[in-house]
C-alpha cells in the first residue's frame, strides 16, 4: 500500500501489542520455505509473487479478508517445525520493532490434522492435535522470548463459524495457563454469524468459572449490539477493534465508565472495510479524544503487508497522535494485559522507566 513507501518510526520506545494473529503474521520467506520443503506446490516461487497473492490491496469485506487465509494455510498446518518456526519468527519480528509484551493469538483447531472436524484446509488426515499444536506454538514463543528478550504470551482462538470446537478451546486455554496461554477469543466472520452460539457460550462461562481472561472480537464490522453481548453474556474483559460501539452512545458511555480496553487496529480497519478509508475519520480519534482504553496493533501484518510502525505513523499522519498519546496508551495497554497482576505491575514500571516518567504523575 502507498503509505508502506513513507513509513517511518515515530515511536521508536517500547511498546504493547494486544490484538496480533500468528497465523496472520506469517513471513513469506518461510511460506516458500516450508512449501519447498513438503513438496507442496505453490502459484508462486518468488517472495514478491507470494507477496502479492497474500496481501489486501485495496480496502475490501472482512469476508475477502479472511480468504487470504485459504492461500497459505495448507502449507503450516499439520507441520510440527513450520509451526514452532512460525511462532519463534513472530518474536524476532515483534521484538524487531520494539515491542516488549505482545499477546499472541490464533486458532490451534486451524493448524491441526487430527481431533478436528472438519479437518481445516482440504488437509489430509495427519497426527498433528489442537493440543500439539499449543504445545509446539508455546515451545516456539518460549525459545523466541529466549533468544530476543521479550514477553510474548499467547491467546488461544474459537471461531464463530464452529461453536462445536470452542469447548476444546477453553480446555487448552486452562490445560496451558502456566505455559503461556493467558486468555481466550473469538475471531471470525462477525458479518456472518454475529450472536454468539451456545457452545461459544458456554466456553466462554467456563472460562470466567476458572479464571481464563476473555477477549472478544466484536463491532468489527458487525453491530454494537454483538459488542453489548461480548460484554454481557460471554463476559469480555477486553474488546477486539469495537469500532462500531460508537453506534451506540449508551453502551459507549457504559464501557469508557468500567474502562474497558479497545484492541484498535488501524491499518486492518481500512483493508477489511471496517472504517471509512479516510483515516482522519477514524473512531480511534474519537476513542483519543475521550481518554479512552485502547492499543494499537497490527492484527496482521502478513496480510495488510505492515508493520506496527506503520500503525503508529498513520496515526499520528492522519488522525493528530502525539508521542505523550503513544506513551498513554502503551501504559493502558500494559495495564490491560492479561499477565498476572505482579507481572503486570513489572511491566507498566518497564515502561514507566522507559519512557522517563515517574508513576502516578503521567496522564
Ligand atoms: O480482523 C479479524 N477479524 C476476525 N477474524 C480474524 C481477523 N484476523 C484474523 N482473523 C481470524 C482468521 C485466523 O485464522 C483466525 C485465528 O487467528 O482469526
Amino acid at each position: 500500500m502507498a503509505e508502506h513507501l513513507t513509513e517511518h518510526i515515530v515511536f521508536n520506545k517500547p511498546k504493547i501489542e494486544l490484538h496480533v494473529h500468528l497465523d496472520g503474521a506469517i513471513r513469506v520467506e518461510t511460506i516458500l520455505d516450508v512449501a519447498e520443503r513438503r513438496g507442496i506446490t505453490l502459484p508462486a516461487c518468488t517472495v514478491k509473487e507470494m507477496t502479492h497473492i497474500c496481501v489486501v490491496h485495496q480496502p475490501a469485506t472482512l469476508t475477502e479478508f479472511l480468504g487470504k487465509f485459504t492461500e497459505y494455510m495448507h502449507i503450516i498446518a499439520g507441520d510440527r517445525e513450520a509451526i514452532k518456526r512460525i511462532a519463534y519468527e513472530f518474536v524476532e519480528d515483534k521484538a524487531k520493532e520494539g515491542v516488549i509484551y505482545v499477546e499472541v493469538r490464533y486458532s490451534p483447531h486451524f493448524l491441526a490434522n487430527t481431533d478436528v472436524e472438519p479437518i481445516p484446509w482440504n488437509q489430509k488426515e495427519g497426527d498433528l492435535s489442537p493440543d500439539e499444536v499449543v504445545r509446539l506454538v508455546n515451545q516456539g514463543l518460549a525459545d523466541g522470548e529466549k533468544a530476543f528478550n521479550i514477553i510474548a504470551r499467547s491467546i488461544l482462538c474459537c471461531m464463530r463459524h464452529m461453536p462445536s470446537w470452542s469447548m476444546g478451546v477453553v480446555e487448552l486455554c486452562k490445560k496451558y495457563k502456566k505455559d503461556g496461554v493467558v486468555a481466550i477469543d473469538l475471531a471470525g466472520d462477525e458479518s456472518l454469524n454475529c450472536e454468539a452460539y451456545p457452545g461459544h457460550r458456554m466456553a466462554y462461562e467456563e472460562a470466567e468459572r476458572c479464571g481464563v481472561h476473555r477477549t472478544v472480537h466484536a463491532g468489527e464490522v458487525g453491530p454494537a449490539s454483538v459488542v453489548k453481548e461480548a460484554v454481557e453474556v460471554l463476559k469480555a474483559e477486553r474488546i477486539g477493534h469495537g469500532y462500531n460501539t460508537l453506534e451506540d452512545q449508551v453502551l459507549y458511555k457504559q464501557l469508557l465508565e468500567q474502562n474497558m480496553h479497545f484492541e484498535v487496529c488501524p491499518i486492518s480497519s481500512k483493508l477489511t472495510g471496517a472504517c471509512d478509508p479516510d483515516f482522519t475519520k477514524h473512531p480511534v480519534i474519537t476513542f483519543r479524544k475521550d481518554k479512552a482504553n485502547y492499543s494499537l496493533n497490527t492484527d496482521d501484518p502478513l496480510i495488510f503487508n505492515s508493520t506496527l510502525h506503520l500503525d503508529y505513523s498513520t496515526a499520528q499522519k492522519y488522525m493528530g497522535f502525539t508521542e505523550e498519546e503513544f506513551k498513554r496508551l502503551n501504559i493502558n495497554s500494559a495495564n490491560s494485559s492479561f499477565l498476572p497482576e505482579k507481572e503486570k505491575k513489572d511491566l507498566v514500571n518497564k515502561l514507566y522507566e522507559a519512557y522517563g516518567m515517574v508513576e502516578n504523575t503521567g496522564f
